[in-house]
């Protein structure tokens, strides 16, 4: 798989930094490349088979914990270098730290990210990706790995948007969806078959000493 680098003032980038400055998160339908969508969408189903995928925890640190009744989907944490798929991701996700850095000045030091497979009838219920006691979390970016997702088959990214109104998300293959992680509350709604993604968080540094 060729390396995803892309400049940082690609103008499919340039739109998302745009529309996350106008009003708070973008969808871009075509954003990874399908040959890339479908390498990605196999090496989170070779390691679901291979058992290395768990129940994903809410919250953070000591208190964490598996909690199926607010969310019950399966997820990896992805680490550079452990696969050539994941590393073209990590490279196209860069470019869009380096566009959100240079547009918007949010000084995003790293991006951390997982694969998630919901079995069928999982879900993840309304919340915010910012906890109480580690605000590093300023950008959520999802891509989805879906080949031929139907609307009737469920799943939706449900976004809570301003004044009331709702977005609903189809996680159709090769679609990214980014949104400040602070301010736009969402939810994951049941789906009637599995649902694959790699959902990322830009962060910028702590507030330690030194
Ligand atoms: O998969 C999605 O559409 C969103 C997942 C999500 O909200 C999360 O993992 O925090
Ligand atoms: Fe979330």
């Amino acid at each position: 798989m060729r390396a995803m680098q892309i400049p940082s003032d690609h103008p499919l980038l340039l739109q998302i930094v745009d529309d996350l400055a106008t009003h708070g998160w973008s969808q871009q339908n075509i954003f990874l490349p399908q040959d890339l969508t479908r390498a990605l969408a196999a090496e989170c189903r070779k390691r679901a088979a291979e058992g290395e995928l768990a129940p994903a925890a809410v919250g953070r640190g000591p208190s964490s914990e598996i909690r199926e009744g607010i969310r019950g989907d399966h997820i990896q944490w992805i680490e550079p270098g452990q696969a050539e798929v994941c590393d073209s991701y990590l490279a196209l996700m860069d470019s869009l730290r380096e566009a959100l850095n240079r547009g918007l000045f949010l000084g995003l030091e790293d991006f951390e990210s997982h694969f998630a497979m919901y079995p069928p009838g999982a879900f993840y219920l309304k919340h915010v990706d910012r906890f109480r006691d580690d605000d590093r979390r300023m950008v959520s970016a999802v891509v989805y790995l879906n080949d031929a997702w139907l609307p009737e088959q469920g799943g939706q990214l449900r976004m809570y948007l301003e004044e009331g109104a709702q977005y609903d998300v189809v996680p159709i293959g090769g679609c990214l969806v980014v949104f400040l992680s602070g301010e736009v509350p969402h939810e994951v709604l049941p789906a009637s078959r599995e649902r694959l993604s790699l959902t990322g968080w830009f962060r910028r540094r702590g507030n330690e000493p030194f």
